[in-house]
């Protein structure tokens, strides 16, 4: 099987490829699967062979998922994988917000070897005084994966915090500090913080939602996080209101040179995930997601499919992506055993429009049998395995 990368993706993950059935790299053509980090592949042509798509990170706004979904081809990503490396460079934002040492490394780097640098340091540091994050109040927007561990990291820093994500997951609110006060609304969060991180997916409902409204509302001398996307951001309204007075910083993991040298804006060139830690965890969960579905058609993680996973039996696997609609099992089921062809296990699992049927059966001859379930209306792939 050919995987195409883009991208560096860490050498520990694909080293699971297994090489009598693999080959993998950037100049692969006619891909049955893909491993991608931030490459934009949203208006790639993608060729009929192609099954998946795995974002090697948590962002899938790169891949036009839709389009995917259209053609059979099941888009993945690596949940969880990086976020302990975003949360901290996000406390690393917080820090340089709060105290100006960027500005005071600069300063001091000025001064010659000559200089009686020790004097001088200690006649001047007073320039530079910040402040500390203790008891400040913290609010994040998007209590996910990075969200929750900023969260709790910053309660550890002696921060109040307060968390706004009407969608956490049962599995996401386990793992949040009970110290962590739950926001109702935006603008309670908006109303109490000093500092708000921002960490949703970007999508048509959540781009510009930090915009003039929003700011408007936010305590002044506010500091905004933006380790997401650039964006979820309005940038000309955090601009304007850093001008204003209202904003005192805008951190950034997304610079452009819209921003890159107005004031109060400090831009980190899209550092989040960047650790050989994270790059491990997410490359190593791509690649065994990928297996697991090139071989064995199972799904984890995937974003336009559910979850799904059956234990072999039988000859062959027939696996089938389908739109979501009323009698696509019966014609399934009907198809193949119209075959003579016998049935020896099935699970079927939907996500909104689209569904996901695997039949194990007790012949390896079913290649008529494929031809045939592809040409019913509403089956987007099928592949036998
Ligand atoms: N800077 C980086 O290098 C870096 C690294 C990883 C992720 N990210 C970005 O951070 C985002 C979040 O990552 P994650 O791993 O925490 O993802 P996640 O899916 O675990 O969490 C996202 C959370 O946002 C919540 N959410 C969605 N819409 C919301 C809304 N309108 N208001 C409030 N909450 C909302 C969801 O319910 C979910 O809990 C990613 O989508 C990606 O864009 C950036
Ligand atoms: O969404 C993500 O996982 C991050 O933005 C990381 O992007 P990267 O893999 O290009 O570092």
């Amino acid at each position: 099987m050919n995987i195409k990368l883009y991208n560096k993706i860490s050498p520990k993950g694909l080293a699971l490829f297994d090489d009598e059935t693999y080959r993998f790299g950037e100049d692969v053509v006619n891909p049955d699967g893909i491993l991608v980090r931030s490459a934009k592949l949203n208006d790639m042509e993608f060729n009929d062979e192609l099954r998946a798509i795995v974002r090697a990170g948590a962002g899938v706004n790169n891949l036009p998922i839709d389009r995917c979904s259209e053609a059979g081809i099941v888009c993945f990503n690596t949940p969880g994988a990086n976020a302990n490396a975003v949360k901290e460079l996000v406390f690393a934002g917080m820090l340089l917000s709060a105290r100006p040492v960027y500005n005071a490394m600069n300063w001091v780097s000025t001064l010659a070897e000559n200089d009686d640098v020790s004097t001088i340091v200690e006649k001047e540091k007073s320039n530079f005084v910040g402040n500390e994050l203790r008891g400040k109040k913290l609010g994040i927007i998007g209590l996910g994966a990075i969200g929750i561990k900023v969260a709790n990291l910053a309660l550890h820093f002696g921060m109040e915090v307060y968390g706004y994500d009407p969608y956490i997951s049962i599995d996401a609110a386990w793992q949040l500090s009970r110290k962590v006060h739950y926001a109702k609304t935006l603008e309670e969060l908006y109303e109490k913080c000093d500092y708000i991180s921002v960490h949703v997916p970007l999508s048509d409902k959540t781009k510009n939602m930090i915009n003039s409204e929003a700011i408007a509302k936010m305590k002044d001398n506010v500091c905004i996080l933006n380790f997401a996307r650039g964006g979820l951001v309005d940038e000309k309204a955090v601009v304007d209101a850093i001008e204003a007075g209202k904003v005192k910083n805008y951190v950034t993991d997304f610079p452009n040179g819209d921003i890159l040298h107005a004031k109060g804006v400090i831009c980190i060139p899209h550092l989040g995930a960047s650790t050989p830690e994270s790059e491990e965890n997410c490359a190593i969960m791509a690649v065994d997601q990928i297996q697991d579905f090139l071989e064995n058609g199972n799904i984890l993680h995937s974003v336009n499919l559910p979850n799904v996973h059956m234990d072999r039996s039988g000859e062959a696997r027939i696996t089938i992506f389908h739109r979501n609609a009323p009698n696509m099992i019966a014609q399934i089921t009907q198809t193949i055993s119209d075959k003579g062809i016998n049935i020896e296990n099935l699970i079927n699992k939907s996500k909104n429009d689209y569904a996901y049927t695997m039949v194990d059966v007790n012949s390896k001859d079913v290649d008529d049998v494929v031809k045939e379930l592809s040409l019913i209306d509403a089956i987007l792939k099928v592949v036998a395995l």
